[in-house]
């Protein structure tokens, strides 16, 4: 973490949609950008201190939740997620020049990409076989080296761009015109991003599995505070056949009352519960507040309790209030 700026590390090579998620961060431009082969090595530089923050992708609007970040964040040295970002996602088909659509045999990619593709495949190439890869740019640039075992790479436009040594077979090759991944950033444990009005939180709770209806009881902390659940997702601990941990983001912040209380009624339920974070919302969606869960209901419910235990103990001092003989 050399001089002043700031070390990110992020899903590489350069070219991935990763990348273009971290170049939206503010500051990513003139920081160090340190790429890793997969998001477990991303996170593990935050960890070890080699990093200040790391992006990875969590969330597509098509294939859904990215696994491999849904169980890292969830377990090991813990994590804060400071900032999320959205980008728009858009698929082509390259292979060196020559190649034509008819000569491809194998395809790679990453599995997301590869999934938000299959129809394309299916009608244009149907015999393709896949080859799975670390990134969409590290299967494009694989291209480059003339070991690759595979004919054509899923790539971002941008990589075909910025490598002549590639062409383009096919563009806007997705299947969902309008798909979108969520990244996060995540950084060391550390004071939480301000109250913006517009934020989420994130929290991991394993499913405790000493009674029956534990997962209502954990919805019901958020439902019964008024804070919307915007992803739910369930996942095995691995451990053994049958237990999960739920990987949840709420409306709102840790720093409100009613969040704070749901995530109290968390721990009480699952102790186990792992926050990991309140940040700002990228579509800066501001979070609708019923005014019995406000900061103000909450604090003048407090405010109505304590004045309740307050005159009990001054009454018990006076002995005028004994309570009722049982
Ligand atoms: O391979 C990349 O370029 C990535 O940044 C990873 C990733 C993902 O994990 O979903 C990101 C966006 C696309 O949805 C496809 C792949």
């Amino acid at each position: 973490m050399g001089g002043t700026s700031r070390t990110y590390a992020f899903l590489g090579p350069e070219g991935t949609f990763t990348e273009a998620a971290l170049l939206q961060v503010p500051d990513a431009a003139q920081a160090v950008r340190v790429p890793a082969s997969n998001v477990n090595a991303g996170l593990d530089k935050v960890r070890d201190g080699s990093a200040d923050a790391a992006m990875v992708p969590i969330e597509n609007s098509v294939e859904g939740g990215v696994t491999a970040t849904l169980d890292a964040i969830a377990t090991g040295q813990e994590l804060r997620i400071i900032r999320e970002v959205l980008v728009p996602i858009s698929f082509v088909l390259v292979a060196r020049p020559g190649v034509r659509l008819e000569d491809v045999r194998r395809v790679s990619t990453h599995g997301h990409a590869w999934a938000q593709c299959r129809l394309w495949m299916d009608r244009n190439i149907p015999d393709a076989e896949y080859v799975p890869g670390s990134s969409t740019a590290a299967s494009a640039l694989g291209l480059l080296d003339g070991n690759c075992h595979y004919d054509a790479a899923i790539c971002a436009p941008l990589v075909a761009r910025e490598h002549p040594g590639l062409s383009v077979l096919a563009e806007n090759i997705g299947d969902n015109p309008g798909a979108v991944t969520r990244f996060i950033l995540v950084s060391r444990p550390g004071p939480l991003p301000e109250r913006t009005g517009a934020d989420k939180t994130t929290v991991v709770v394993p499913l405790p599995e000493d009674r029956p209806g534990a997962l209502m009881e954990i919805l019901d902390q958020f439902a019964s505070r008024g804070v919307n659940l915007s992803r739910i997702e369930s996942r095995p601990t691995g451990q053994y056949l049958g237990h999960y941990f739920f990987s949840i983001d709420a409306d709102g912040h840790a720093g409100e009352a009613r969040v704070a209380d749901a995530l109290a009624g968390l721990h009480r339920i699952s102790p186990r519960t792992r926050f990991l974070g309140s940040y700002a919302r990228a579509d800066r969606q501001a979070t609708l507040v019923p005014a019995h869960t406000s900061d103000e209901a909450f604090t003048a419910a407090r405010t109505w309790v304590r004045s309740i235990l307050a005159a009990e103990s001054t009454a018990g001092e006076s002995g005028s209030g004994a309570s009722p003989k049982a």
